[in-house]
């Protein structure tokens, strides 16, 4: 379905409507609501699950103006996504680049949020030295998936050492992730980068004192860097398990979705 949303036109697709227990799930950078085609098969039908395209990704409006994609413009559009969906009581959960619009989300609309699962995610960074040279780094490769196009981007990204174990998963599997990334529009990418890049959002690691609901990080064995970023957190955070998943990298949903839909299950048993 398509909602109408500040102006733009969202992709939200839903399973399991008449459920009231409910689950919104937020894709990565390149990813789409298909990344949790897997994981909605090996979830219980009393589960209601809500997957959304995010700004520029997708089947979601792509607009040409980057300032539209900073965070507070994301999350002000999720809440009214949310609003529109008549969601008073869900679980959030983002993975990697979802992750931090699910954590500002949190910090900006609390409400109704029950859970906080956060997947290879970040608060941000810490510094503003750091996030001058991040915004730096991503305005280029902004510019380079402009320049060079979206398969020159893909065949680049998908080999970056953050995903070097996705190499072990089946060639249907590593195709099927590939098609999602060649699918999107060099221009959302791109705005993505420039208005809600790791270096673009404000860091969020003074206001994580503040959540008081459970919050679950997970991430992978193989994934150091999120995987020292969730221990940080976990210090700071007021209710936090951190799973750690072995044999996995980065993205645990794709490469272990029965153990990944095993701790959204214990999510919902634990409520
Ligand atoms: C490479 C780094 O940052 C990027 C890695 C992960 C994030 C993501 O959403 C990737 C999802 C995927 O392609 O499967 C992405 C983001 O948070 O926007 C980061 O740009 C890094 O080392 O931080």
């Amino acid at each position: 379905m398509m909602l109408s949303v500040r102006g733009l036109n969202y992709h939200v697709k839903i399973w399991n409507e008449q459920s009231t227990e409910t689950i919104v799930l937020l894709h990565g950078f390149t990813g789409s609501v298909d990344t949790w085609s897997t994981i909605v098969t090996q979830l219980p039908n009393s589960i209601k699950i809500i997957a959304i395209d995010l700004i520029g990704h997708g089947k979601t409006d792509a607009p040409i103006v980057s300032s539209r994609y900073r965070m507070d413009e994301q999350i002000a559009d999720l809440k009214a996504i949310l609003d529109q969906l008549s969601l008073n009581a869900f679980t959030l959960l983002g993975y990697s680049m979802g992750g931090r619009v699910a954590l500002s989300y949190v910090c900006a609309y609390p409400e109704g949020v029950k859970n906080l699962i956060l997947e290879s995610s970040s608060p941000g960074l810490k510094t503003e030295d750091e996030r001058v040279a991040r915004r730096l780094a991503d305005d280029s490769l902004a510019n380079k998936i402009e320049a060079k196009g979206i398969v020159s981007f893909v065949n680049a990204w998908e080999n970056i050492p953050l995903f070097a174990s996705q190499k072990n998963l089946s060639l249907d599997i590593q195709q099927s992730v590939r098609n999602e990334r060649i699918a999107q529009r060099e221009i959302g990418l791109a705005n993505s980068l420039r208005g809600m890049g790791t270096g673009a959002q404000k860091s969020l690691w003074n206001e994580l004192h503040s959540i008081s609901i459970p919050v679950y990080l997970i991430t992978g064995e193989l994934d150091h860097k999120f995987y020292n970023i969730a221990g940080e957190m976990k210090t700071i955070l007021q209710d936090a398990k951190h799973y750690h998943i072995d044999g996995v990298g980065h993205a645990i949903h794709v490469e272990n979705p029965t153990q990944f839909a095993t701790i959204i299950k214990d999510v919902y048993q634990n409520n």
